[in-house]
């Protein structure tokens, strides 16, 4: 390699990296020809916001060089599948899979799951969501898909329902929304369970899973028998949703999965005339609990009109106003994830982590 090149490659630091793209052994080609120099990357976790910083950031310092008149920059990814947590099985084709939590109801957990998920598809990954709300399943109606319902080519399957690329199953597909109401406990656990494992999941590399609110046994016995790699909790600044959250990280403790961060939802309100930050439901918990517990504060996404009216019709904020300055959140929320996931996650072989039907 040019070794002028390499010196700009290795330089390149962002919060997305814990070793240099060289170190992480990310360069699989570099190379000048008649002065055309091509860069070929394979990256470990999903990264495509963090690519175009890179070429935006290093591409006219690599056009100063002597040797170089055109760059022609080319992503590929190979997602690595992390150790889960209680080594337990995998599910079939499912690489990884994140639990979004939240200790409390109405906190906006299934808003943001659905947006992250979308916006980890964004980022370069193959995604699914499992809505595993028993409570209120939402997700089918955020993604516009609530009269679709799975198929079932061999009577034991189901087909996922795909929605802007994002393969999805929910509860509320099954069951009609007052009857999922009255699940309770063992049932329902079960339930999910099965859904889980009897969906013909395409190729994933993440599988994100809207957990169902609070932190009791039906969340409990979930959180130990699905092959999780790592939950996020979600949040509000108020203290009531404050403590709900300390139990959920201590849920996931008690189970040895690892919480990788929390994400304050509703975490300030922008005026819609003057654009003033308020914090109207106090400022700071999210952070302080972060702190406290010794996980991160992924990010804080405001309270905003546009983002409910988007999911209440079907085409949530990262689908229907991509360029946004919330969509952008969402997508640096999922590059904090995806990174996280991979540098705090020991990689293991994905032939290990597959088994057959
Ligand atoms: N940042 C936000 N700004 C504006 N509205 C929001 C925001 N986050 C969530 N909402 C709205 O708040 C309501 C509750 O959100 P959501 O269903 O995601 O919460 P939840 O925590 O999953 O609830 P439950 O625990 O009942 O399933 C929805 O109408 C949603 O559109």
């Amino acid at each position: 390699m040019n070794t002028e090149v390499k010196k700009i490659l290795e330089n390149f630091i962002h919060s997305t990296l814990q070793k240099n793209l060289l170190e992480l052994g990310a360069i699989k080609k570099c190379e000048i020809v008649n002065h055309h120099l091509t860069i070929n990357l394979t990256m470990p976790f999903a990264w495509q916001s963090t690519f175009e910083e890179l070429k935006k950031i290093t591409t006219p310092k690599l056009l100063k060089l002597n040797s170089v008149n055109e760059v022609d920059w080319h992503i590929e990814y190979k997602i690595a599948t992390l150790k889960r947590a209680n080594n337990q099985n995998a599910i079939n084709n499912i690489k990884n899979i994140i639990a979004i939590s939240s200790g409390k109801g109405g906190v906006g957990k299934s808003s943001t799951a659905v947006n992250l998920a979308l916006a980890l598809q964004k980022q370069g990954a193959k995604v699914g969501i499992l809505d595993a709300d028993i409570y209120g399943p939402s997700i089918p109606t955020m993604l516009g898909t609530e009269n679709q319902q799975p198929l079932t080519p061999d009577n034991k399957h189901m087909t996922p329902i795909m929605a802007y690329g994002l393969a999805s199953n929910s509860i509320g597909y099954l069951v009609d929304p007052n009857g999922a109401m009255v699940w309770r406990g063992p049932m329902a656990s079960k339930a999910l369970l099965q859904i889980l494992q009897d969906t013909l999941w395409p190729e994933l590399d993440y599988l994100v899973i809207d957990m169902p609110p609070g932190t009791g046994d039906i969340q409990l016995t979930l959180a130990q028998n699905i092959p999780v790699t790592a939950a996020v909790i979600i949040t509000t600044p108020q203290d009531i949703a404050l403590i709900d959250a300390k139990k959920g990280i201590t849920m996931f403790n008690k189970v040895n999965i690892p919480t990788l961060g929390i994400i304050e939802n509703m975490s300030y309100h922008i005026c819609e005339h003057c654009g003033h930050h308020e914090a109207i439901f106090g400022e700071g918990g999210a952070k302080h609990l972060a702190k406290q517990y010794q996980t991160k504060l992924l990010g804080q996404i405001p309270l905003q009109k546009m983002l409910r009216q988007d999911l209440d019709t079907g085409k949530p904020t990262v689908i229907n106003h991509p360029d946004s300055e919330f969509s952008q959140l969402y997508y640096q929320i999922a590059g904090n994830i995806a990174s996280e996931l991979y540098w705090q996650g020991e990689a293991i072989l994905p032939d290990i982590a597959f088994k057959t039907l």
